[in-house]
């Protein structure tokens, strides 16, 4: 099955994507950092149904790692890749250097507060405004008409939203659900990092939002499930960043009769995992 055709300049996508505009395609962009699995397919067969043209990036994007983060050890694999999205109806790859995507002086950073405030940014705080500009960034360079996200980045993709919103990006952006391994846990690029004892208990983060949005569902207060789902995470070995049930959209506290959504990030082997789940029926205060 033949590989997508690769751009590495914002020249060459412009080019590409224009030529598709003027026949009246509808454009499909799926950000990515690459090492790809079946989440990011998902992703792109979401893009498939929604768009005439799909246009996948892949940058690992450096300023959304702190110093002492994991840039240079981030998997990177553009050949496994472009071998994995061979038949998978990508109509372009964007994979851009470093140098294309931050030229020399650049000096501006979009920052977005609201659903940016905790959470992960508690953990990393330089993450969301690395995330906001060059998600701007790849908005402004390929123009699509819609973009998708998964839900396993549950934070993120809020910030995304709000920022296409505040800064009137004509951009939809879509979120899809998370894809799991057969025993629950998200799949994720740095899965690869957990080592057989830590990858046997790494269900347990799952098997404990499963558990705590199960009960608060059936009314039990929210203090209560998700102090029991610390409990069970930590029983698994985890040392925990955050456990939180906030309002599934402002991902300020939740309301009742509002979507809320439990969020967890936690670390095992030094390996930091994140995940969450809808608690869609959420009736206490
Ligand atoms: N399991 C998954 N299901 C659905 N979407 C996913 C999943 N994992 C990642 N994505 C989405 O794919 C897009 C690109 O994510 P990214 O390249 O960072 O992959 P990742 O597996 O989340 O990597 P990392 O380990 O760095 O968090 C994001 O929108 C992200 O939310
Ligand atoms: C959205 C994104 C591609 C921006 O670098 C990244 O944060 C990711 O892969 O989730
Ligand atoms: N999956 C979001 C990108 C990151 O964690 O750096």
């Amino acid at each position: 099955m033949s590989r997508p055709d690769v751009v590495t300049t914002v020249a060459e996508l412009r080019t590409r994507v224009a030529a598709w505009r003027r026949d009246g395609a509808r454009i499909g962009m799926v950000p990515t950092m690459g090492a790809l699995h079946d989440g990011h397919l998902s992703l792109v067969e979401a893009a498939r149904g929604g768009a005439d043209r799909v246009v996948v990036s892949i940058f690992v994007n450096p300023t959304q790692f702190a110093p002492t983060e994991d840039l240079a050890t981030y998997p990177r694999d553009l050949d496994g890749d472009l071998a994995k999205l061979a038949g998978a109806g990508v109509d372009l790859v964007f994979a851009p250097e470093t140098g294309e995507m931050y030229p020399e002086g650049a000096a501006t950073t979009v920052t977005v507060g609201g659903p940016a405030v905790g959470l992960e940014s508690d953990a990393r705080p330089h993450f969301f405004a690395g995330v906001a500009t060059v998600v701007t960034k790849l908005f402004a360079q390929c123009l699509p008409d819609v973009a998708y996200f998964g839900e396993k980045d549950f934070q993120q993709l809020a910030v995304i939203r709000r920022l296409t919103r505040d800064l009137s990006l004509p951009v939809s952006v879509e979120g899809r659900p998370t894809v799991r391994e057969p025993d629950g846990l998200a799949m994720s690029s740095r899965n690869v990092y957990l080592n057989a004892d830590s990858r046997s208990r790494a269900p347990a983060l799952y098997a404990a939002l499963t558990r705590a949005a199960a009960a608060i569902g059936e009314g039990l207060p929210s203090e209560a499930a998700v102090a029991a789902a610390a409990a069970d995470i930590a029983a698994a070995g985890f040392a925990i960043d955050y456990v939180e049930h906030r309002d599934a959209e402002t991902l300020g506290r939740p309301e009742p009769g509002r979507p809320g959504r439990l969020l967890v990030a936690a670390r095992i082997q030094e390996v930091r995992l994140i995940d969450n789940i809808a608690t869609p029926n959420y009736r206490q205060l």
